[in-house]
């Protein structure tokens, strides 16, 4: 892929489709990660640094202190407003109201947790007139890698079509730093989680494996190709699957057949 192209069509993307909106600027949550940094420069490339407000969301007792110096470091290179929200008071709250929460539901807590994201961030653009920002990447929107009204609860997915390969080298182009790039790309949702490890293969094969899907390729001819283990191959075909719905609006009952013909008018 030609990535100086694509920088420019995700930047005017990003353009037009605020205008359209009607709105002036842009919330991005910065984690300290890659994606949520790409988006971050991108955005302020579309906008202006004055239009962008960046929010780092630490969980006090789970965040690495590299993560909170990495969101700041991307903010003061960008020049942008930046606040840092530590999330632990809201999950607690959340934690203590419901009565059948525990610490041992690692996958309902981590999901929570970047719902607790998604409110913080809307309640910005809802007082400051702004579009939140998405920062999933295609990988991740193919396989359904995200938490739905999550991390996936956003107005515009500025880098949804661009491999976690392809963010990488963006990132690069656009001069994030180094460190963030080489990072091991973690949701940080529980402790020691990697994407990697989750997923069950690497970035660099899914992405592989996920190109030559949708060029048609079945999964058995992929597995081969790439040398892929039947398991990491049953893993990736059944995540697309099982997460097909989040790419959609959730579906309402269809009650045309009761409706008299004024409907169709
Ligand atoms: N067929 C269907 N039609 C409509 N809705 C359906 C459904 N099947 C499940 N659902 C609903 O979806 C829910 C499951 O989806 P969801 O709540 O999202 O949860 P789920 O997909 O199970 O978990 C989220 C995954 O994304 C990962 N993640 C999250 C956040 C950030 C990142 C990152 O990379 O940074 C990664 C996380 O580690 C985990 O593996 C079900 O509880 C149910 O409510
Ligand atoms: N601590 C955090 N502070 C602010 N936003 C966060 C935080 N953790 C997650 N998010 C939001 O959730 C998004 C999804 O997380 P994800 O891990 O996929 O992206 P990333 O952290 O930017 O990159 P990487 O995948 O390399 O870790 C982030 O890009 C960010 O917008
Ligand atoms: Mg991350």
């Amino acid at each position: 892929m030609d990535i100086e192209k694509a920088r420019d069509i995700i930047v005017d993307f990003i353009r037009e489709r605020t205008k359209e909106a009607g709105v002036k600027g842009a919330v991005v949550g910065i984690s300290g990660g890659i994606d949520s940094a790409l988006t971050a420069y991108l955005t302020v490339e579309a906008l202006g640094k004055e239009n962008v407000l960046g929010i780092h969301l630490p969980e006090l007792k789970l965040t690495p202190a590299e993560d909170v110096l990495d969101a700041t470091e991307i903010a003061e290179r960008l020049g942008i407003e930046f606040k840092t929200i530590d999330i632990s008071g809201p999950l607690v709250s959340y934690m203590e109201a419901i009565p059948d929460s525990g610490q041992s539901f690692n996958h309902a807590n981590g999901n929570l947790k970047a719902r607790i994201r998604m409110s913080i961030l809307y309640y910005y653009a809802n007082i400051m007139g702004r579009m939140v920002m998405g920062t999933g990447n295609k990988t991740e929107i193919l396989l359904g890698y995200f938490t739905k009204y999550g991390d996936g609860g956003v107005d515009l997915e500025p880098i949804g079509d661009l491999y976690k390969t392809e963010v990488r080298e963006m990132a690069n182009m656009v001069g994030v730093p180094a460190d963030i790039i080489d990072k091991a790309p973690s949701a940080g949702l529980w402790e020691g989680q990697t994407d990697e490890d989750e997923l069950g293969i690497s970035y660099e094969l899914v992405d592989r494996f996920l190109g030559l899907l949708l060029e048609g390729e079945s999964p058995q001819m992929a597995q081969n190709t790439l040398g892929l283990t039947a398991q990491q191959r049953d893993s990736v075909v059944s995540r697309i699957h099982t997460n097909l719905h989040k790419q959609k609006a959730p579906p309402a009952a269809d009650l045309d057949s009761l409706r008299g013909s004024y409907i169709t008018v």
